[in-house]
């Protein structure tokens, strides 16, 4: 089998002999892509290898939408050479394009968003590749800055078009698929709203919030937990830019954005006549605009590492025992991961941990703006809280509401078994490689890794894992077994990040455990709308898990980089098979090995990162320990007996001594806790910084290296 380039000159062999994979450049929800030669004519590509385990899908129908990648011809779009099946995965030849995603650009150098005229200029590129998308019947279903790639000098080309996330459903798969895909930032209200249906207009929100995205550097809502996004999605004003806030901006970027977020999709323009706006019609090439921003960066692939490594340490550093789910998740959120699965009793437990003690200015920001028409119909306080029956009244309900056609609904409606709920496993690695940062990552060299084919093995191995450990801090287990008792029991042995920033009273027991209990069923119908010839029919918002993935950063792996890689299974800590559900091996044997094995080496600073990480993690750990030790102290000690077999009377004058002792002593611990953790945040970043900086100067010595070699040649050659 063969495939041809754009140009239809080219043949590409679809076998992956033929493809030596370089280095990873990108990883997605259900893909990671690598640069790679294509041997016979010693080509750089890139190849994406998407999990198809991880797709929930019918080869067939991947294999369709495959093609219709390869069929694509337009400049502003990504198009496949050609894909083949290696094992489970699904391998994807395409042009690579040398500067990555306008999210890694960001990431890395723009944080807080590009210029207008860069914008304007991705954005028209962009409206381009919508325009024929839509012309010819296709919806791209995940339009955000993360798929907007470029290569230089300043090409722009949207990506992620037919094969990510297995976006096309149709047939069959429509109705055997179980996961509702997408990336809920960028996610338009009526996508989120089951049963209302959607077509290309879709894809117009997503290109507002994109436009949004570039400005500020990141999307609207996304410091908010993914379940709040959608309640605010669905309840709040359309985000925009601000005619105060954002000064820099002009007039005509405002209004062309407005235009795009408007709630009644069926008010927003075409993609054919956004592209006529006054906006765009000043807007310069990219190459021209994108010239200066592209100017003087590393290789892709180390950003790709710089970035990894990042993300690696701020998870670890949030990752605590009872917040790894909403660390992990609001970190796929923030980057945009497009692989959440909704599940109505997940988003019902998440909604009650909803609090409303964000510190963030934007978060504040957003909630002022929100003058949402639904929200107003709850008590204003109990917005926060009642998040459950805000998701009840406008999710539940509403998704559930019966479909009279009955034949339709059958067709339509999806239960996913129980079993599938809980073996939702997308915690490992999409291509099953290590995740993350391994030592090799550490090493700035700048030497082009190769890799082979065995990452894709990795992922059996990954998945055959044994993951054990004496001390298992996951509520999510056996959830229709567990009772209430068994619950609280579990959390209060489990240690809550929040508590340290609360240096008084009680330790208040985390309300998930019993939010996690809830197990109502729930079906939902919803829409999807394939194409503009097919806006009638409606397809499935179905019930899956609000699954966390974390291909992003497996933390298992962060307590091993830069040392002697343990025995499998002998990590201090595991992802299980279940999501979200970790469990810790407190190893003060490890401990002593890391600390014997930073003091015998004279390792490089970028090394002691992932040390300091661990070291980081422990005390994490320690304290999480240690709190919850006082808490069974504080709960054994409380005079009201409220606990099984104190009476009242046996509080006495000792007792509270030492409580006033413990609690004493509990706040020195976590005051210096807390001294702990800061000072390791600095540390970090600082290393952060100083590998990035040790990069760029390499890259100037090889410069001036083989720039003093040409001049000795030339003088040599002079002389001669
Ligand atoms: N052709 C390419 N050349 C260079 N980098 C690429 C290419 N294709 C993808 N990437 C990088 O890899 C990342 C992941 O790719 P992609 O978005 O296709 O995967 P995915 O699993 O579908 O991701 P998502 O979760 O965003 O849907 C991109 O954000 C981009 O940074």
């Amino acid at each position: 089998m063969v495939g041809k380039s754009g140009s239809g000159k080219r043949v590409y062999k679809a076998s992956a002999e033929e493809y030596k994979l370089l280095e990873e450049v990108g990883y997605g929800a259900n893909a990671v892509v690598y640069r790679a030669i294509y041997v016979p004519s010693n080509e750089i590509v890139a190849v994406k290898c998407l999990d198809l385990d991880r797709c929930n899908s019918n080869l067939d129908d991947i294999r369709r939408e495959a093609q219709i990648m390869k069929l694509i011809d337009h400049p502003n779009l990504i198009k496949s050479y050609c894909s083949f099946v290696v094992e489970q995965h699904l391998w994807v030849v395409m042009p690579f394009m040398s500067e990555g995603s306008c999210l890694h650009l960001m990431k890395i150098a723009y944080a807080d968003g590009f210029e207008e005229r860069v914008i304007g200029s991705i954005l028209k590129e962009t409206l381009k590749a919508l325009e024929y998308l839509h012309r010819h019947g296709h919806i791209h279903r995940d339009v955000k800055a993360g798929n907007i790639l470029i290569d230089s000098p300043g090409i722009v080309k949207l990506g992620d078009f037919g094969v990510s996330a297995c976006m096309f459903d149709k047939g069959d798969r429509q109705r055997s698929r179980t996961t509702f895909v997408g990336t809920p930032c960028w996610m338009a209200p009526e996508v989120l709203q089951p049963g209302a249906g959607y077509d290309f207009k879709a894809d117009i929100w997503s290109f507002g919030i994109t436009a949004l995205e570039l400005a500020h550097g990141h999307a609207p809502f996304s410091k908010y937990p993914p379940m709040k996004v959608l309640l605010m999605t669905l309840q709040n004003a359309p985000p925009g830019l601000d005619y105060d806030r954002d000064k820099r901006f002009s007039k005509s970027f405002k209004e062309m954005v407005a235009m795009c977020l408007v709630k009644d999709p069926t008010k927003r323009p075409t993609a054919e006549k956004l592209l006529k706006h006054q906006f765009f019609k000043a807007v310069k090439s990219p190459e021209v605009a994108l010239k200066k921003i592209l100017a003087d960066l590393p290789p892709l692939w180390d950003r790709v590492k710089a970035l990894q490594l990042k993300d690696a340490a701020q998870l670890a550093l949030r990752k605590m025992p009872s917040s790894e789910q909403e660390a992990i998740s609001q970190s796929e959120y923030q980057r945009g991961v497009s692989a959440w699965n909704f599940d109505i009793e997940d988003l019902k437990a998440q909604a009650s941990l909803i609090q409303d003690d964000d510190e963030s200015s934007e978060i504040k920001e957003d909630e002022e703006n929100a003058k949402g028409s639904l929200l107003e119909k709850v008590p204003s306080s109990s917005k926060c809280n009642s998040g459950k029956e805000v998701l009840e009244d406008e999710i539940i309900y509403r998704g559930g509401s019966p479909v009279s056609d009955d034949s339709r609904s059958s067709s339509m409606r999806v239960e996913i078994p129980e079993s599938s709920m809980a073996s939702t496993s997308n915690n490992t690695r999409t291509d099953g490689r290590e995740a993350k940062v391994s030592e090799n990552d550490l090493m700035l060299a700048n030497e082009r890794k190769v890799v082979d084919s065995k990452p894709l093995r990795n992922v059996a191995d990954a998945k055959k894992q044994a993951f054990s450990g004496p001390l298992i801090l996951s509520d999510r287990e056996k959830p229709t077994e567990r009772s209430e008792a068994a619950n609280i029991q579990q959390v209060a042995s489990r240690p809550d990040t929040r508590r340290t920033t609360n240096f008084s009273g009680p330790l208040s027991l985390p309300n998930r455990a019993s939010a996690n209990s809830l197990s109502a069923p729930m079906r939902s119908p919803g829409g999807y709308m394939e194409s503009m010839e097919d806006k009638s029919k409606r397809n499935v918002v179905q019930k899956g898990r609000f699954s966390v993935t974390s291909e992003n950063v497996d933390l298992a792996k962060v307590p091993e980089i830069g040392i002697r890689k343990p025995t499998q299974g002998s990590s201090p800590l595991k992802k299980s098979a279940s999501v979200g559900e970790w469990r810790y091996i407190s190893k003060p044997v490890l401990a002593a090995q890391y600390s014997r094995e930073i003091s015998n080496s004279s390792l490089p600073s970028s090394a002691i990162v992932p040390h300091l990480q661990n070291l980081f993690q422990q005390t994490s750990f320690q304290q999480g320990l240690i709190l919850n030790l006082l808490n069974t102290l504080q709960q054994n000690d409380r005079p009201d007996g409220a606990q099984a077999g104190i009476s009242s009377q046996s509080h006495t004058v000792e007792n509270d001594t030492a409580d006033s002792a413990s609690s004493e002593r509990e706040c020195i611990l976590l005051i210096k806790i807390s001294e702990l953790q800061a000072k390791m945040m600095a540390l970090t970043d600082e290393l952060i910084g100083a590998k990035l900086k040790h990069i760029q100067l390499e890259q100037e010595l090889n410069a001036l290296y083989s720039r003093e070699e040409i001049e000795t040649g030339n003088e040599e050659i002079e002389e001669a």
